[in-house]
């Protein structure tokens, strides 16, 4: 197994003086490739601001994080977004869905941005899209959606470029418990196949359950780590 992923040291500060922010200090954090990993932690315990600066979309304060052994910091701006765009896939709580576009325009769109050759399109849209079981909506817009449809369109678009790594924060948060479980199904299969490496937050226990690892994050330390009984 090799390692994907490493935060070391992580310290992010919001704002200055008075108005300063500590939302993580001391964060060290290592993913192996192929594994499924959860974040838990209370709301505002710094779950979502450590995902976007291993994703690339923020800054640490202080430390540093290293993917597939480059340190992300050392890249230009123009070398981060193209390292978003070749290695990681978002899923995030605003879903990122383009109002205008159908479900599979939408899956589509992640392809083509992420540089997937056209001839692989309609087989990637149609396997993603089943594989989230909306294959029924894939004509239909994200206003004409759930909020579960919509959260399942955006793992759909996630899961379609076949990302290096995936960043989810709260994957299952709009699902029904029994969604919820399918799309931890397709999570699985996707680490297990070799494909990916996830890594996701959750306030959910039973997920929690189905992850190699779990991270509790408390007012922005790492306070324990737990194995999951499922490897
Ligand atoms: N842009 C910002 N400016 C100032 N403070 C911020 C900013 N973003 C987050 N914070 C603060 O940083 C801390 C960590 O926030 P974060 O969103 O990472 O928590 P979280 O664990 O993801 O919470 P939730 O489960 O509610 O999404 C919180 O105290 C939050 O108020």
């Amino acid at each position: 197994m090799s390692l994907i992923v490493q935060a070391r040291n992580i310290e992010r500060i919001y704002g200055s003086g008075n108005n300063a922010v500590q939302a993580l200090s001391d964060i060290n954090l290592t993913v192996q490739q192929n594994q499924l990993v959860a974040l838990k932690g209370r709301s505002g315990s710094g779950k979502t601001t450590l995902l976007n600066i291993i994703g690339a979309l923020d800054y640490p304060t202080n430390g540093s994080v290293i993917f597939g052994g480059v340190d992300i910091l050392t890249l230009s701006e123009k070398e981060r977004i193209l390292h978003r765009k070749e290695n990681i896939g978002f899923i995030f709580q605003s879903f990122g869905l383009v109002p205008l576009m159908t479900v599979e325009e939408n899956v589509e769109f992640g392809l083509r941005i992420a540089g997937v050759p056209k001839q692989e399109w309609t087989k990637r849209i149609n396997e993603s899209i089943d594989l989230v079981q909306l294959s029924k909506r894939a004509k239909h817009r994200p206003f004409e959606l759930s909020g579960g449809e919509q959260q399942r369109c955006a793992i759909a678009r996630a899961i379609a470029t076949r990302p290096k790594l995936i960043l989810a924060d709260e994957p299952t948060g709009e699902l029904d418990t029994k969604t919820a479980f399918h799309v931890m199904k397709v999570f699985r299969e996707l680490v297990a196949s070799k494909q990916t490496t996830i890594i996701m937050t959750t306030h959910d226990p039973a997920m929690m359950e189905i992850t190699d690892h779990v991270y509790a994050l408390e007012d922005g330390k790492i306070v324990e780590k737990e194995e999951s009984s499922i490897t």
